[in-house]
């Protein structure tokens, strides 16, 4: 038995001393394994859990220039953080750098611009700030007074997406890491699950994406818990911005978040085990899957002629916003819907097909 007392209780039950060094006082009770532990223990699992994902997924090689993606939000702020940590302690040899996107949204993106700003000087790793207004000749401002706050995330998950890859490429970096959570992971299988949208969740649950297109992406927080972070960046007193974005309601996403956090209250492994299920899953060999080719327009990675953020582009640009919105439907369906190709006349048949909103990709 361990730490038995005379009495032959153990210690531990007592719930007297941190539950890994047994030493310490606990001060907290660990979201993802319910166990008490002291902070600084807490630390260190949390550190050495997303190490160990680094290495096992041979996420990173010596002398890769590696881009965070940051928004001044929790995740990416403790990112950043423990990534620096890391490649000091374990000599991983990266050279990295933040890298944000500005979408024009006043009183949120401001805001956060700021914090990261402040992180560049407090962890000493420069930054690169790409605008959608001088990438796209819109800000989000602009666009939600043009479309209304109805499906203006399609705008600015599809605008981040490739912002975030040619600011990659601005600043000639090998990969790019974002600070996507376990949380998010299991809330997108989720939403692929009830959208049956086999194609994406076949691919969400993989750690690295895009090694075929213009930068491979990263999810070094795939099985990290979101409170885990939150518990993280408080006790280490982290400079991060904590406002929710003003145009972003999300409520499809909403729904799974709320019913994920109530899976977790009754049993927190349940997270991992929703991820594990999207990581099992397997699609048919004889499944017809999109092909990739380039957009005609930007030479941005495209399975159509243009790629959605030309699209939208187009539809802002022709005051006909609503153009790339909405899922994308078969030709022949196209075809028989008459109001359809009225309203997109001009447009051909295959652009319909564009890929939709990013925000259900990583
Ligand atoms: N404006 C931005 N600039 C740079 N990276 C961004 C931006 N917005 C989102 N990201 C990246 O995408 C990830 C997921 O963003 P999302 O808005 O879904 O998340 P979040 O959970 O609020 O993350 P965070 O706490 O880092 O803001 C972020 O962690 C960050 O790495």
């Amino acid at each position: 038995m361990e730490n038995g007392d005379a009495d032959g209780k153990p210690k531990r039950a007592a719930g007297r001393l941190c539950s890994i060094c047994n030493q310490k006082k606990p001060a907290l009770k660990r979201p993802k394994t319910l166990e008490q532990i002291c902070r600084e223990c807490f630390y260190s699992v949390f550190e050495e859990e997303i190490h160990n994902v680094i290495v096992d997924n041979h996420l990173f090689k010596p002398g890769e220039r590696i881009a965070v993606a940051a928004s001044g939000g929790k995740d990416s702020t403790v990112l950043a953080y423990v990534l620096s940590e890391l490649n000091r302690r374990h000599n991983y040899g990266l050279d990295l750098f933040l890298l944000s996107v500005d979408e024009g949204i006043t009183g949120y993106r401001d805001d956060s611009l700021e914090t990261v700003r402040r992180n560049e000087v407090q962890y000493g790793l420069p930054l690169k700030v790409v605008s959608y207004k001088d990438l796209y000749g819109w800000t989000m401002d602009e666009i939600v007074k043009t479309i209304g706050l109805k499906n203006n995330c399609t705008f600015c998950g599809v605008f981040r997406r490739q912002a975030l890859d040619r600011g990659a490429a601005l600043v000639r970096a090998d990969k790019l890491v974002t600070g996507h959570n376990a949380d998010d992971m299991a809330e997108t299988v989720l939403l692929n699950i009830l959208r049956g949208d086999i194609a994406r969740l076949s691919r969400c649950t993989f750690i690295t994406t895009g090694e075929d297109g213009p930068i491979p992406r990263c999810k070094p927080f795939k099985y990290t818990y979101e409170k885990e972070i939150v518990m993280y960046a408080y006790f280490k007193k982290l400079d991060y911005f904590s406002t929710e974005c003003i145009y972003s309601p999300n409520a499809y996403r909403g729904f799974a978040r709320e019913f994920i956090k109530d899976l977790e209250r009754i049993r927190p492994q349940a997270i991992l085990d929703i991820i594990r299920s999207g990581e099992n899953f397997r699609i048919s060999t004889s499944t017809k899957m999109p092909e990739q080719g380039t957009c005609e327009q930007c030479g941005y990675i495209s399975s159509q002629k243009l790629c959605k953020a030309c699209l939208l582009l187009e539809g802002l640009n022709r005051g006909l916003p609503k153009l790339g919105i909405g899922r994308s439907r078969g030709p022949d369906r196209a075809k028989k819907d008459g109001k359809q190709r009225t309203l997109l006349s001009g447009v051909k048949g295959s652009d319909l097909q564009s890929k939709q909103c990013g925000t259900l990709d990583f």
